[in-house]
C-alpha cells in the first residue's frame, strides 16, 4: 500500500468518530502525493505520521453560574498541533456544536494556513460548545473567566497565542485576557490576539479576515484578466469575516447582495453598500436581540427562513459562516447560475463532492487556508507589535495584510507548478504550507 494511503486509513482507523478531521487530513494527503513521491525519504522519517497526530490535545471542564445562579458545566478545549516554525497559534471557537473532532479539524488546516503566510506561527485551535447566543453580558464573562482558569496553564506569548473565531470576538478576548493577567499576575499581553486596541490590539484586526479573502480573490480574478467591478457576490454569515468580505468589496466595486446565518439569508438585491447597512451587521453580531430578520425588515429586502444563499443568480460566492455549508446540491446551483469563484472565508465551508463538481464544471476555488489567513496573518502582525511595545498605523498593517496575500496567492500557484499541475490554487496551497513545516520538522530532528 502507498505511504499515503496507509497513513490515511491508520487516520481513519484511530478518529472514526471525528468526520470533519478526516476530510480535512484527506484534502491534504492527497494534495501531497507529488510532494512524497519526489521525497520517498519521508516515509522513513514518518513526517506524515507526525504531522496528522497534534502534539497534544487538552480537555477541560468549563463550569460557570448562569445570573439566575444556576451552574452549568461545558467542555473546553485546546489542540495544540504543531510549533515547528513558531508558538501554536490559532482561535477559539465557542458554538453548541463543538466538539474534538471538529477542532481537531481546524488545528490541522491552522499549521498549513498558519505557513503560508510566511510569519513564524504554528497550529492550534481550541474552544468550547458554550453558545453564547441568548447569554447576558456577565454570564459570557463568567465563563469566558472560568475557561481562562485552566486554559492558562497551556497558553503564553512564546508558547501558545489563541485568538477569536466563530462566537468569540473582542468582548470575549478581553474578558479572557483579564483572567490571565490575573492569575499570572503579569501584563503579558502577547498571549491572546484580537485583543480591544487600548491594550495592544493591532488595527485592522477585525477587518484583516475579509480584507485578506477579497485581496486574495483579486490576484486570482486577475490570473483570469478579470476583476471586481460590477460583481455580485453571495456571501454567508453575517459575522466578523462576512463583514469585513462586505466592506472591501464595496471599495473594489463589487457589491455583496447576501448574509446569512443559522436560521435563514437575507437577499438585498441592492447590496449590502451603504455604511448604514455594513455597519448593522455589527449590531447583528454584538447583540442578543437583533436578528437577520431585522435587517430584512430595517431595509426592506427579502428574508428566507431556513435557507442558504447558494441559489442566488450571482458572479462570485463567498462561503464565510461555518464549515460544509456547501455541498454538492449548492455547488450545483452555483454552477447552473454562473458562478465562477468560490472564496473560501469560513474554513473548509465546500466539502469534497462540491469542490470536484465546482472544479470540473470550469470554476475556481480559493481554499480557506489561503484565502482566510489574513486574519491570522494580522495576529501574527499583533504579536509582533507587542513584543515591540508598538503599534503601526491602520495603513501600514493594511498594506502588510495586502502584501502577505498577495504572496499566499503566487507561492501557491508556485508550488503547483513545480510539480506540473497547472493553476491549482488548492493542492498548492497545501503544498505551499507543507514545504516549510517539513523543513523545519526535518533540520529540528525527531520528537
Ligand atoms: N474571525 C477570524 O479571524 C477568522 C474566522 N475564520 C472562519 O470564518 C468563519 C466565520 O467566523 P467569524 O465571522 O469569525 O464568526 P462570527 O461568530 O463572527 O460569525 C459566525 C457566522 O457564521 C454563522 N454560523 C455559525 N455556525 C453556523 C451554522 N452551523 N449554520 C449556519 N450559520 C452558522 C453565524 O450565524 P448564527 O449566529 O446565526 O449561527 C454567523 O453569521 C468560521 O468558519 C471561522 O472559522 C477563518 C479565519 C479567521
Ligand atoms: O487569529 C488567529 O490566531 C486565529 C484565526 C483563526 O482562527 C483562523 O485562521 O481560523
Amino acid at each position: 500500500m502507498k505511504y499515503i494511503d496507509r497513513v490515511l486509513e491508520d487516520v481513519k482507523a484511530k478518529n472514526a468518530d471525528q468526520p470533519e478531521f478526516i476530510q480535512a487530513v484527506e484534502e491534504v494527503l492527497e494534495s501531497l502525493e507529488p510532494v512524497i513521491e519526489a521525497h520517498p525519504e519521508y516515509e522513513d522519517m514518518a513526517i506524515l505520521e507526525r504531522l496528522v497526530e497534534p502534539d497534544r490535545a487538552i480537555m477541560f471542564k468549563v463550569p460557570w453560574q448562569d445570573d439566575q445562579g444556576k451552574v452549568h458545566v461545558n467542555r473546553g478545549y485546546r489542540v495544540q498541533f504543531s510549533n515547528a516554525i513558531g508558538p501554536y497559534k490559532g482561535g477559539l471557537r465557542l458554538h453548541p456544536s463543538v466538539n474534538l473532532g471538529i477542532i481537531k479539524f481546524l488545528g490541522f488546516e491552522q499549521i498549513f494556513k498558519n505557513s503560508l503566510t510566511t510569519l513564524p506561527i504554528g497550529g492550534a485551535k481550541g474552544g468550547s460548545d458554550f453558545d453564547p447566543q441568548g447569554k447576558s453580558d456577565n454570564e459570557i464573562m463568567r465563563f469566558c473567566q472560568s475557561f481562562m482558569t485552566e486554559l492558562y496553564r497551556h497558553i503564553g506569548p512564546d508558547v501558545d497565542v489563541p485568538a477569536g473565531d466563530i462566537g468569540t470576538g473582542a468582548r470575549e478576548i478581553g474578558y479572557m485576557y483579564g483572567q490571565y493577567k490575573r492569575i499570572r499576575g503579569a501584563y503579558e499581553n502577547g498571549v491572546l490576539t484580537g485583543k480591544p486596541l487600548p491594550y495592544g490590539g493591532s488595527l485592522i484586526r477585525p477587518e484583516a479576515t475579509g480584507f485578506g479573502a477579497v485581496y486574495y480573490g483579486k490576484e486570482v480574478l486577475s490570473h483570469f484578466n478579470d476583476s471586481y467591478e460590477g460583481k455580485t457576490i453571495a456571501c454567508s454569515g453575517y459575522g466578523n469575516v462576512a463583514w469585513g468580505v462586505c466592506l472591501k468589496a464595496r471599495e473594489y466595486g463589487a457589491k455583496v447582495v447576501s448574509i446569512s446565518g443559522r436560521d435563514g439569508y437575507v437577499y438585498d438585491s441592492e447590496g449590502i453598500t451603504t455604511d448604514e447597512k455594513i455597519d448593522f451587521l455589527l449590531q447583528i453580531r454584538g447583540s442578543n436581540d437583533v436578528k437577520l430578520k431585522d435587517y430584512a425588515e430595517k431595509f426592506g429586502c427579502e428574508f428566507h427562513a431556513g435557507e442558504k444563499p447558494w441559489g442566488l443568480k450571482v458572479d462570485m460566492a463567498f462561503p464565510c459562516a461555518t464549515q460544509n455549508e456547501i455541498g454538492l446540491e449548492e455547488a450545483k446551483q452555483l454552477v447552473a447560475n454562473g458562478v465562477k469563484y468560490i472564496i473560501e472565508g469560513a474554513n473548509m465551508p465546500t466539502t469534497p463532492e462540491a469542490i470536484a463538481y465546482f472544479l470540473e464544471n470550469g470554476g475556481t476555488l480559493g481554499p480557506a487556508k489561503a484565502a482566510n489567513a489574513g486574519g491570522v496573518a494580522v495576529s501574527a502582525l499583533e504579536m509582533a507589535q507587542n513584543s515591540m511595545r508598538y503599534s503601526w498605523t491602520a495603513e501600514e498593517v493594511d498594506q502588510k495584510l495586502h502584501d502577505i496575500m498577495v504572496d499566499i496567492h503566487n507561492s501557491s500557484v508556485k508550488a503547483a507548478e513545480k510539480y506540473g499541475l497547472g493553476y491549482d490554487l488548492i493542492k498548492g496551497a497545501n503544498i505551499a504550507g507543507f514545504e516549510k513545516v517539513v523543513a523545519a520538522m526535518i533540520s529540528q530532528g525527531i520528537y
